[in-house]
């Protein structure tokens, strides 16, 4: 408006018009007379312009506001992960409305359970269904009441409850009875507690870090409309856990054995996969192993253990260490229970030396194994290390990019050879069992990793160690609710070509331009008219 106000001054005024008509000639005189009819015109057109100017903004408004998403119905779903070392409940929502689409299921809590992990409680079942009520509780709070009844609640425990399952089925079943029995009596949709296959564990960690990072359907570029530039490299999944560890990836080769094969048809794509669960090899029961292995190096109650920083000490026995089945009877040195105390030396090179030794690399059936007789086939693409491998590489500042194999090595070598007392100082917050850990933990990956599955100086930079992915763990249990709730879709939904964003820049730019338009043809239609009132 201000615009068109301007305009009107540029050109000659009224009065001005008229003084000029009484000096000119009689045919000049009559255009003057007929002057107030040309001004009434101008005037119409002038508001017939703030009319249509008026109607563009108001057509921008409405494509604004017409396809503006509408206010989300939003879903909420529950799954508490059993581990070995422990039970964490995690809390997801998505709006309804977009239910298919990929990477828009977000987790809007997590629940540490207090203690330990449920196979704990195998000497009194009863506690472990009492042990996850203060979670399932906090969950009560994060969703609103009225969406309790329609929110799906599911437990999935996985190699503390394999391993309490191998030494006695009952017991198993009664600590599963015994969570089943408190998450029935919360007021959400109880869908099951039960315990997971190795291999499910891996799928489900793939397809969480794969839909997190939304590698499973490409952000729409006009390429991507052709199948040819439509590139979907996902990312392989590692997850080292306390008492199992896994390894998930596409694979191009034939995959040899029946077990580790896993064929998914996602958002319109088929994906070939290849993963292995390793029971006993979590970094705990991996720690057991690499103890059992050192029993030779006890003398007078004293274990020497080149995997703890020097002067770190703690007490244990025989009868503790055996307890797990992953000790198999032959490798046991002695049936009577001995107390022994452990006490660190910091060695990195023994210790690398104790824990190669639990990986068999001298057997294979296959055309190729990782370790202990396992068929695995040549590494490929990147791969999202979590859990554990993100745990321990975070704490010793070689989780990020930059950091090569030789880096890590150097640094774990000297995190092991730090004193006890000075770690302990260094980090008083942190937990005992996780501080005094990380030498063994660093070295125990490094193992799996080059020497178990094969990874060398040159693809180590393949592999990303991830927490959390847009604000979501990395871990199994979002795969498993997105599996469990039919979320992930074997063809690609239909979508419209636009999304909202390109459709509202369109429609503004488009309007804009009009606009644009109209006001050069305007000014047009105007400038010879002030020009021929400017030479008279
Ligand atoms: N440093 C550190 N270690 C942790 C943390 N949380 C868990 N751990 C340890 O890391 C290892 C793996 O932990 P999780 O991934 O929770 O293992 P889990 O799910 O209980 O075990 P699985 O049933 O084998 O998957 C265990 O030895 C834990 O004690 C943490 O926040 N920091
Ligand atoms: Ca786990």
């Amino acid at each position: 408006m201000a615009g068109l106000a301007t305009l009107h001054v540029v050109c000659l005024p009224k009065k001005t018009e008229r003084h000029h008509t009484y000096n000119l000639i009689a045919t000049e005189y009559s255009k003057a007379i007929a002057k107030p009819k040309k001004t009434w015109k101008r005037k119409v057109l002038c508001i017939l312009g703030v009319f249509f100017a008026l109607a563009i903004v108001a057509l921008i408004i409405t494509a604004v506001m017409q396809n503006k998403p509408l206010p989300k119905n939003i879903k909420y779903g529950i799954v508490l992960d059993a581990g070995s070392s422990h039970t964490s409940l995690y809390v997801y929502n998505w709006p309804a409305e977009k239910e298919n689409d990929t990477g828009v299921v977000k987790q809007v809590e997590e629940c540490k359970v207090e203690g330990n992990g449920i196979s704990h409680y195998f000497q009194e079942p009863v506690k472990a269904g009492l042990s996850i009520d203060a979670c399932v509780t906090r969950a009560q709070q994060v969703i609103p009441a009225n969406q309790h009844k329609e929110t799906p609640i599911y437990l999935g425990a996985t190699a503390g409850m394999r391993l309490l399952r191998l030494n006695n089925h009952t017991v198993a079943d009664e600590v599963l009875s015994s969570v089943e029995n408190s998450l029935r009596s919360s007021p959400f949709d109880f869908q099951g507690a039960r315990i997971i296959t190795g291999q499910e564990e891996g799928a489900y960690g793939w397809i969480t870090i794969n839909y997190l990072l939304k590698n499973f359907v490409e952000e729409s570029s006009v390429l991507n409309l052709l199948p040819s530039f439509r590139k979907t490299e996902t990312s392989g999944a590692l997850d080292l856990g306390g008492a199992s560890t896994q390894i998930t990836f596409v694979s191009d080769e034939d995959i040899e054995t029946q077990e580790n094969t896993l064929h998914f048809r996602l958002y319109g794509k088929s994906y070939n996969v290849y993963t292995h669960s390793y029971l006993c090899y979590g970094k705990d029961q991996a720690l057991r192993l690499q103890l059992v292995k050192n029993i030779v190096n006890t003398r007078n109650g004293t274990m020497w253990d080149p995997c703890f920083n020097p002067g770190y000490r703690r007490n244990t026995s025989t009868s503790e260490l055996y307890s797990s089945p992953c000790v198999s009877q032959h490798t046991r040195f002695t049936t009577t229970p001995v107390n022994f105390e452990i006490k660190g030396t910091g060695d990195y090179q023994l210790c690398k030396a104790n824990i190669q030794s639990i990986f068999n690399v001298s057997y294979c059936p296959y055309s190729q194994c990782s370790f202990n007789g396992i068929f695995q086939p040549v590494l490929q693409g990147k791969f999202g290390a979590f859990s554990a491998f993100y745990f321990v590489m975070d704490f010793l500042k070689v989780a990020h990019e930059k950091a090569t194999l030789e880096d890590v090595k150097e640094r774990v070598q000297s995190h092991c050879s730090r004193p006890w007392d000075q770690v302990k100082a260094d980090f008083p917050k942190i937990k005992t069992k996780y501080l005094s850990e990380y030498c063994f933990s660093g070295v125990y990956i490094l193992s799996l990793l080059e020497l178990g599955y094969g990874f060398n100086a040159d693809n180590w930079k393949e592999i990303s160690f991830l927490g959390k992915i847009s604000g979501s763990d990395a871990g199994w249990t979002l795969g498993y609710m997105l599996n469990l709730t039919n979320m992930i879709p074997a063809e690609l939904p239909p979508s419209p070509p636009l999304s909202h964003g390109v459709y509202v820049g369109l429609m503004v730019f488009f309007s804009v331009l009009l606009l644009f338009i109209v006001l050069i043809c305007w000014l047009g239609f105007r400038k010879p008219r002030c020009l021929q009132k400017g030479i008279i």
